[in-house]
Parts: C-alpha cells; structure tokens; sequence
C-alpha cells in the first residue's frame, strides 16, 4: 500500500520537495546565526593563505574576506570587530582603523609583526597579538633545510634531473658536508636555539651572537660558543644563519662590511626577514665570489620580481617566505589566532598581545 500510495500521490516528489525546503530553512537558520557571531576580516577564499583553517574561525566568527570587504566596505565597516592578517598582505593603516569603529584586536598569524605599525593601532583602542612559540620549529626546520639543500646542491640536482637533455650539472655535483662545519648564529631567541639543537645533531660546531649570552647549561647543551662580536662568528663561520628580529637596530645588519668579513667559503642563510639583509650588497658580493652561496626564504619584496638578479645566481636559493608554511603549525597559529580574537571580542586579556 505504501508503495502504491507513493506512487500514486508522487509521494516521493513532496519528500524532495519538502527535503529541499528543510534545506532552505536549515541554510536560513544557519546564516541567521553565523550573522549573530562577531564579524572578522580576514584572508580566506580567492586571497585565501590557508583556506582550510577557515572553519576554525567559523565555530566563533563570521568571516568577511578582504576581497569582499574591499568590494563592500560600508556593509560590513561597522561590524567588523577583528583583523586576522598574515604578513602584510592587508594594509592596516589609518584608513583601514579610521573605517572600523569596533575593531579590538588585529591578530596577526606568525611571531614577526614588523609589517604593523602598533602604536598607530593602539592609538585606535585595538590591540595586537601575535602566535608566539608555534612557528619555532617549522622556522628553524626551514633554516635546516635550506642549509642542507644548498650545502648538497639538492636545488640543482634535482634540476638536472627533471632537465638533463638541456641542464648541465653547475660545475660538479660535489656539495660539502654540514657534519664538523660550524655554524654561526646571529640571533639565539626561541627561534635560533632551536637551529642550534638540530645543527648539534649534525655534529657542527656552533657559534652564535645574540644580544645577551644565553645561560651556560644551554650553551652546553648544544655545545654553542657566544661571540661577543659579530666579527668573530663572520670570519670563523661555514653557514651564517641570521634569525633575528627586524628592528631599527636589525635593518640591513648584513651589508658589504659583514660580507666582506665571511670566508669565501661560506653560505648566509636568512630565515628573519628580508631587510635585515642588504640585498644590493648580497648581489655584489656573489658577483665577486666574497661569499660562495646564500640560501634565502626571506626577501624584500616577498617574492621576488621575476628577472631579479639573485634569481639568476645557481648557487642562490630563494624561498617565498614559507617559513612556517606546515600544516600542522598553521592549525595551531590558526587557533590561537581564535583564542585572541575571542578574548578581545569579551574585553578579556588577549593571551598574547604584543605590547611596545
Ligand atoms: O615569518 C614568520 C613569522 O613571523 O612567524
């Protein structure tokens, strides 16, 4: 009988029918109430970085991208309460915070947020914070790698093996190894200590320079020598890594006068931020064989202009700032990302602001 009825009454039309308008009214519920959740700004669909970290911020917000937000600025203008930004992909300048009146909080992605003016910011009443402590092994891994791929010509061979009808193997296919060559840090934060825990697992010797020495059970642990002066690490160092913070005092740190200071033998390394190298001095440097190779997944700008000359070096290997590009570093940076945002929504404490 069931079958016959539905059949006879179409019953399974109505089903669709009313299926479908179950779904019609379940979107509307939906969006009725991710319209309650606090709106944020934030990179996601066409300019999206991490498009799958989206619903992360979904379960608290609703997001307004930028693309959209730049299309309908007044719609939304009044609604936004938070910025989620990544790098400098957005602007957060006067006429960002004079056209949100509510925002609390810009939370940037990452630990460097030399790309925001913070006081300008906090003189709007928003805060700032940043994701401490989660990118410090994704960075520090990266460092390792661009060592070990420009110690090992792994850029190149691989190159010669996708293209070896027309790439010729640059000079030979001999690197040099990492093991028993030393490493000299410039920088031993978070960040820094952790290249010298892995380098100390390659069996290099270490040397680093930081602003203050670091206890002497640390320095042991990694077997890390301080040098006082940056000098000494320049001309004693195989790999110069630079993982300092850009400052006032950190800007263009390497220039033709450190350069100069380096073996010829040696490689810079810069996993900090592009500026903290002098990129003209860099060139000039190669072009004059002063150094023999630099491994870079920092540069100014981010990526580099096509034609660029340090792209046009083989023994030069450019990254576009993927430092932290993992997907298990970016769930957690995304989170606490969320966590901040929540706490400035609440007028709590945010867990990491960044105070100058
Ligand atoms: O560049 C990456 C960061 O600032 O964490």
């Amino acid at each position: 009988m069931a079958m016959m009825l539905a059949s006879s009454r179409k019953i399974p039309c109505f089903a669709q029918r009313i299926g479908r308008f179950a779904q019609r009214n379940r979107c509307g519920l939906k969006h009725a109430q991710t319209m309650e959740k606090p709106c944020v700004l934030a990179p996601i669909g066409q300019e999206a970085i991490y498009p799958c970290f989206a619903p992360c911020i979904e379960k608290h917000f609703t997001i307004v991208s930028y693309e959209t937000f730049a299309q309908k600025r007044e719609d939304f203008a009044d609604k936004i309460q938070a910025v989620f930004v990544w790098g400098g992909a957005l602007k957060v300048d006067r006429g960002l915070l004079q056209s949100l009146p509510k925002l609390k909080a810009v939370v940037n992605g990452g630990v460097g947020v030399d790309h925001l003016d913070i006081s300008l910011i906090n003189s709007f009443g928003v805060k700032v914070s940043n994701t401490p402590h989660v990118v410090d092994n994704a960075t520090a891994d990266i460092g390792m790698g661009l060592m070990l791929a420009s110690a090992r010509k792994i850029i190149q061979a691989d190159n010669f093996s996708r293209h070896y009808e027309s790439a010729d193997m640059p000079e030979s296919s001999m690197g040099n190894d990492v093991s028993g060559a030393t490493l000299g840090i410039i920088g031993m934060g978070r960040i820094g200590y952790k290249v010298a825990r892995r380098a100390y697992g390659f069996d290099m010797k270490i040397l680093y320079h930081n602003r203050s020495r670091r206890k002497e059970e640390e320095e042991r642990a990694v077997g890390a020598v301080y040098c006082e002066k940056m000098e000494e690490l320049l001309q004693k160092s195989d790999f110069v890594m630079v993982v300092v913070n850009l400052s006032p005092q950190t800007h263009k740190l390497i220039g033709a006068k450190e350069l100069a200071m380096m073996k010829s033998s040696s490689t810079l390394i810069n996993i900090s931020r592009g500026l903290v190298v002098d990129q003209d001095a860099l060139v000039d440097a190669l072009q004059r064989k002063v150094i023999k190779a630099a491994a870079l997944d920092v540069t100014y700008p981010e990526p580099l202009p096509r034609g660029h000359p340090l792209l046009s070096f083989p023994n030069v290997i450019v990254l576009p700032h993927i430092g932290t590009h993992t997907v298990e570093t970016s769930q957690i940076m995304v989170e606490r990302m969320v966590t901040n945002a929540l706490a400035a929504v609440n007028g709590e404490q945010l867990p990491n602001e960044v105070k100058i």
